[in-house]
């Protein structure tokens, strides 16, 4: 079977995870770094876990998973030691159109976990369909290796920079051809930035072209 790649907006998306043991806390992070409004129930959880619940930063309910706990929840994650615990919850999840990802039990997960090197927004994500997860995690750390520390960094300016370009330039195969050429090159915030000079020259050469005249009911009087 094929996966289908996307990246989720998670933001104040209600995520729950069932359990609260060194599985549930990586998971937990992830849905974090999402910023994904997280509920965890377990009747115990590790100390990172309880510091999270005690900073206000998610919610911890301090008991066993009960049916109808997913009620009104876009994703969970069931990362209990008891398998028959976690089936359930995929069980509920599949009854209410909750996506599921049983930790490490392939037939009970929506979705997998891929392996991810990070570089601000900068996401590399790999996946082997569940084929193995150990070259998944190696492949992970050969990429993290090649990949500049700094890329995340590079990335918020090269941004910045499309964002000039695309406001100076209609869409056009002019623009796209600049576009790419940025992509190439070294670029900094600076306004004297040999990338965004190029830029700004470029934009003289392929201005965007001037907008209608204002018809007279939308002039604003003085
Ligand atoms: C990527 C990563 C993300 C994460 O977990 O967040 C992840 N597994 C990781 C590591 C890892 N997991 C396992 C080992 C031991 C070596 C080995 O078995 O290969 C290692 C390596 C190690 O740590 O040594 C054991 C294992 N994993 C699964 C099974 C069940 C089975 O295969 O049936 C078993 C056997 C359990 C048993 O024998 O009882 C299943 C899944 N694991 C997945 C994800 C999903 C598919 C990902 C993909 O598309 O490939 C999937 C299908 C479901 C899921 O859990 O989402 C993370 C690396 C993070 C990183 O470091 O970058
Ligand atoms: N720890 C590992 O390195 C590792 C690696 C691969 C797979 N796994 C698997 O992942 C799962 C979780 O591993 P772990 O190390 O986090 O386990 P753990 O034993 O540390 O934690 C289990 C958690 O589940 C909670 N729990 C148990 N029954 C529950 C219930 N009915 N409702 C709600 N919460 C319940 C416990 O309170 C605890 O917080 C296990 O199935 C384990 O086999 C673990």
């Amino acid at each position: 079977m094929s996966l289908f790649p996307i990246f989720l907006k998670l933001a104040a998306r209600r995520c729950i995870v069932i359990g609260g043991g060194t599985i549930a806390e990586s998971k937990i992070e992830s849905l974090q770094a999402a910023e994904a409004n997280i509920t965890v129930i377990a009747p115990m959880v590790t100390e990172r876990i309880a510091n999270f619940a005690a900073a206000g930063e998610i919610e911890w309910l301090r008991r066993e998973y009960a049916a109808g706990d997913l009620a009104g929840h876009f994703l969970v994650v069931a990362a209990t030691d008891n398998p028959a615990t976690n089936r359930a919850v995929f069980q509920e999840a599949r009854e209410r159109d909750v996506l599921c990802n049983a930790v490490d039990d392939p037939p009970f997960c929506d979705f997998y976990f891929p392996s991810v090197v990070r570089r601000g927004d900068l996401q590399i994500a790999i996946s082997t369909a569940g084929a193995s997860p150990a070259l998944a995690q190696q492949l992970r750390k050969e990429i993290n290796a090649q990949l500049p520390l700094d890329a995340g960094e590079w990335l918020t300016e090269l941004g910045n920079l499309r964002r000039e370009v695309v406001a100076a330039e209609p869409l056009n195969e002019e623009r796209r051809w600049l576009l790419h050429q940025l992509a190439q090159r070294e670029v900094c915030g600076y306004e004297q930035c040999p990338s965004r000079v190029i830029a700004r020259e470029h934009a003289v050469k392929n201005p965007k072209p001037n907008p209608l005249p204002n018809k007279p009911h939308a002039e604003v009087k003085p």
